[in-house]
């Protein structure tokens, strides 16, 4: 019984002294950490905003809410602020100024992309990954080249040369019946074009099933992106803990569809010595994929055929997300405005636009300020989002590396400078009205170095687009349609589902 009771008393022992260093250790940490905590406060210094404890739950909601939100803050801070966000601080800029400031002014320190807003990541070799659909997130040498690679080859190989013949081929296979669903119809086209696009050949394996396979598999990546729930919120959490990616296996299957066409190019490399190198075939480029090849020489680290597959993935996801939005959001205005775009389709009409056709694009002036004024009441991208490399000071704030800067699309798009700026005006890009257009107060398709690399040619190839789909067709509703003010607004913002009836004009007439 003795014995017993000793060797009890030893094990309360040992349980107090566990529990004792257990405890001191937690508090040693819980110490550290407001020290540090501390030493951030007085060390960084950032614009204000509502981002102390008692905003944690409009931190959590910021990306949800983000629609009411971005407006708000403007009018409440009408230069910049700091807000709270699940992923990290963010420095949201509210006018043209401190915008151009920033993304034109100080874009060597702020240029690296988000990496960590989408869960849908692809770790396509050891060490590596993507976010698919946010075009090369790095701001190192890499980026920059391909950048160049694309914009020059948009500039001379390809806008005149093919791209016309390759927009009118998709609008022609364009299937838009008695009722069809918007974003997938949009989502098929873009895809379609934006593979002719990066991989010319590739088009020619449009009609079998494996194409089949890697469009399906493509729309359920987009559908999983804007899936906008509680429960999706909480599994980008569980998957940003975990570093696994729910979506990981569709996007092995399609970048394997990609690498198929980069491994059939390099084996026609002539001076192929290592397999996993790739080489220049040529220097003449017919496609996005053939001027990334024809960067190579220029790229360090040398890029290999998984890295050129996983840009290519990256410029197909990013171009038809886009296109879809945009196309969906146009075919919304268009019946929710039926007067404006009637305005269009008697444009399109008297000048005989029937087919794809970019130089002439421009002179649609109606339909070019009808397309300029829905992109500026919904933007595709509500926040351009950067973050910064290093430490910086930037007026009287010390910004700490790794900090996002967010650009206020929205707000930049709806300031007061804008007459009437919550109408929807199409006339406000038409003749003198223009003059009234506040200056750098529209940038639809990003700023600075890192803007889109299709930016030059956007406009005039959505005035095309839509000013083909009206010579065509009647656009009706088949039911109630959305508000311009529903549908995802994450990191895109896209309407919602809807459907609408198209009619044929040349059946009609
Ligand atoms: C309506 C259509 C489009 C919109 C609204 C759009 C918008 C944007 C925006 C805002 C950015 C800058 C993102 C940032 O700084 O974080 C961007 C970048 C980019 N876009 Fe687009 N885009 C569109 C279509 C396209 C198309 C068709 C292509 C196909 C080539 C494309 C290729 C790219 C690339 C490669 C970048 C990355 C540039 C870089 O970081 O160096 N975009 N786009």
């Amino acid at each position: 019984m003795v014995d017993s009771d000793s060797s009890s008393g030893a094990d309360e022992n040992s349980f107090f002294h566990y529990f004792t260093s257990f405890g001191i250790h937690i508090l040693f940490i819980v110490i550290v950490i407001v020290l540090k905590w501390q030493y951030d406060r007085n060390r960084y210094r950032y614009p204000k905003g509502p981002r102390d404890w008692r905003n944690i739950k409009d931190a959590i909601s910021f990306h949800r809410k983000k629609r009411d939100n971005l407006l708000v803050l403007a009018t409440d801070y009408p230069d910049s602020c700091t807000v709270l966000t699940h992923t990290g601080r963010l420095v949201l800029l509210n006018n043209a100024e401190l915008i151009n400031e920033i993304f034109v002014g100080r874009a060597d320190l702020v240029s690296n992309k988000v990496d960590s807003y989408l869960e849908n990541q692809l770790r396509y070799k050891e060490g590596k990954h993507i976010r698919t659909g946010i075009v090369f997130r790095h701001q190192d040498h890499n980026a920059r080249i391909i950048h160049k690679a694309l914009v020059n080859f948009m500039d001379n190989d390809f806008v005149y040369k093919r791209l016309d013949s390759v927009v009118q081929e998709q609008l022609q296979n364009l299937r838009l019946s008695n009722k069809f669903d918007v974003r997938r119809t949009t989502f098929s086209f873009a895809v379609r074009l934006l593979t002719s696009l990066s991989g010319s050949s590739a088009s020619k394996a449009m009609n079998d099933k494996a194409f089949e396979l890697f469009e399906q598999n493509l729309y359920k990546i987009s559908k999983a992106i804007h899936e906008d729930t509680f429960q999706k919120s909480a599994k980008v959490i569980l998957t940003k803990l975990t570093g696994q990616s729910e979506t990981l296996d569709i996007n092995e299957n399609i970048l394997d569809y990609i690498k198929t066409w980069t491994q059939q190019r390099s084996n026609r490399a002539k001076n192929t010595t290592d397999e996993n190198i790739v080489t220049s075939t040529t220097k003449t480029s017919h496609d996005f994929l053939d001027s990334i090849l024809n960067a190579i020489d220029e790229s360090s680290p040398r890029l290999d055929n998984d890295d050129v597959s996983a840009c290519i993935l990256d410029i197909i996801m990013h171009g038809s997300e886009m296109l879809k939005g945009a196309i969906s959001w146009f075919l919304l205005y268009v019946v929710i405005y039926p007067e404006e775009a009637n305005s269009c389709r008697r444009e399109v009409r008297d000048k005989g636009y029937s087919k794809f056709e970019l130089s002439s694009a421009e002179s649609l002036v109606h339909t070019q300020a009808f397309v300029k004024e829905v992109l500026r009441l919904s933007p595709i991208i509500p926040i351009v989002i950067h973050s910064t490399l290093q430490d910086f000071k930037w007026r009287h704030y010390h910004i700490q590396k790794r900090t996002q800067f967010g650009a206020n699309i929205v707000a930049l798009h709806q300031l007061p400078t804008w007459r009437d700026a919550a109408k929807f005006d199409i006339n406000r890009w038409i003749g003198n009205n223009s003059s009234t257009i506040p200056i750098q107060s529209y940038s639809p398709f990003g700023f600075g170095p890192r803007s889109c690399v299709a930016e030059k040619f956007l406009f005039n190839l959505l005035t095309g687009i839509l000013g083909v789909l009206l010579f065509h067709n009647d656009f009706e509703k088949t039911g109630p349609v959305p508000e311009p003010s529903e549908g995802t607004f994450g990191l895109a913002n896209i309407p919602p589902k809807f459907s609408l009836k198209a009619t044929s004009l040349i059946h009609r007439s």
